[in-house]
């Protein structure tokens, strides 16, 4: 099927259907991928992806380096311009209507910028006016937020003062501030602490019991093995393996067994070094 010259502003597939039957197609979908494709230096960095995720379903990406996980949540979410492919998130395609699309998103982005001289209410107070949240809402939920996440005790200190630990949970504080149907996290855990960590868990699963959907990243296989009830694995550029996770794991012990058969790495580190530990001290 052929589709004709695109009509807005990103280059269309052309094996790809209109963004109308496309969005018949995925109701009911938290989000639908289809043919997305990142270029780089000629390279194909995300080769014509196409990805459902359920809704309220909890969503591992996984990938070694260089994978595409990153390439890919940055055009899902809005930040960076694909080459080809569509984006739909609950029900709106994500680069014909980014604005609407923004307002269904909660995004904690690879690399956390944020306003460094506010404290972390202010943070959340300037973030929820930006999104049209009423004052007396946006500091309800703020307040709220701040106690769930443990962060209470930082009270006027600056953001450029937090911790790893304390900047992923501000972060998803804003994320989470103007209640979006979809949460989508490039590795949240990523060098937090356990308590940290735990609590990060804690509110992410209360969220997708509540009916959200969660899709993150992550390198740490038993921690998507125990948090994600569907996964993806990525390999150079392309989706290599997806769906709910026992159909991912398969016959193999673990997720981690079944990634390592899935990227091809099953025997890597096997060979070599001999002459390591081999030599009297
Ligand atoms: N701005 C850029 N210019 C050129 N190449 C890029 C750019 N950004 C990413 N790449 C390349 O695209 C590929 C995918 O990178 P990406 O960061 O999406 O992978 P990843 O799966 O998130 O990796 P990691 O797990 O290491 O974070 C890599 O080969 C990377 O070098």
């Amino acid at each position: 099927m052929t589709t004709g010259p695109p009509t807005d502003r990103i280059a269309v597939v052309p094996s790809y259907p209109r963004p109308d039957a496309i969005l018949a197609e995925v109701g009911g979908q938290a989000l639908a991928i289809r043919g997305l494709t990142k270029i780089y230096d000629g390279r194909a960095v995300v080769d014509h992806i196409d990805l459902d995720v359920p809704i309220g379903s909890f969503f591992g990406l996984v990938g070694p380096n260089g994978a595409g996980k990153t390439t890919t949540l940055s055009m899902v979410t809005g930040l960076l311009r694909p080459d080809g492919g569509r984006v739909i998130m609950a029900g709106v395609d994500v680069w014909a209507d980014p604005v609407a699309a923004k307002t269904k998103m909660g995004v904690l982005p690879d690399g956390l910028r944020l306003f460094e001289r506010l404290s972390g209410p202010e943070l959340l107070s300037y973030l929820g006016r930006l999104r049209g949240l009423p004052a007396a809402t946006v500091d309800a939920r703020a307040a709220e937020l701040m106690t769930v996440l443990d962060l209470d005790e930082a009270g006027s200190k600056l953001v450029a003062d937090y911790s790893t630990g304390m900047r992923k949970k501000i972060t998803l504080a804003a994320a989470l501030l103007h209640a979006p149907p979809i949460l989508l996290l490039d590795e949240p855990l990523e060098a937090v602490d356990p308590v940290s960590a735990r609590v990060i868990r804690t509110v992410l699963t209360r969220y997708t019991a509540g009916g959200g959907t969660v899709i993150f990243s992550s390198h740490v296989m038993a921690l998507v093995e125990s948090l994600s009830s569907h996964v993806a694995v990525m390999n150079k550029g392309r989706i290599v393996a997806n769906g709910p996770l026992a159909q991912v794991r398969g016959e193999a012990a673990s997720l981690d067994d079944a990634f390592m058969h899935l990227v091809g790495a099953d025997d890597i580190g096997t060979g070599g070094l001999e002459w390591l530990g081999s030599s009297p001290a």
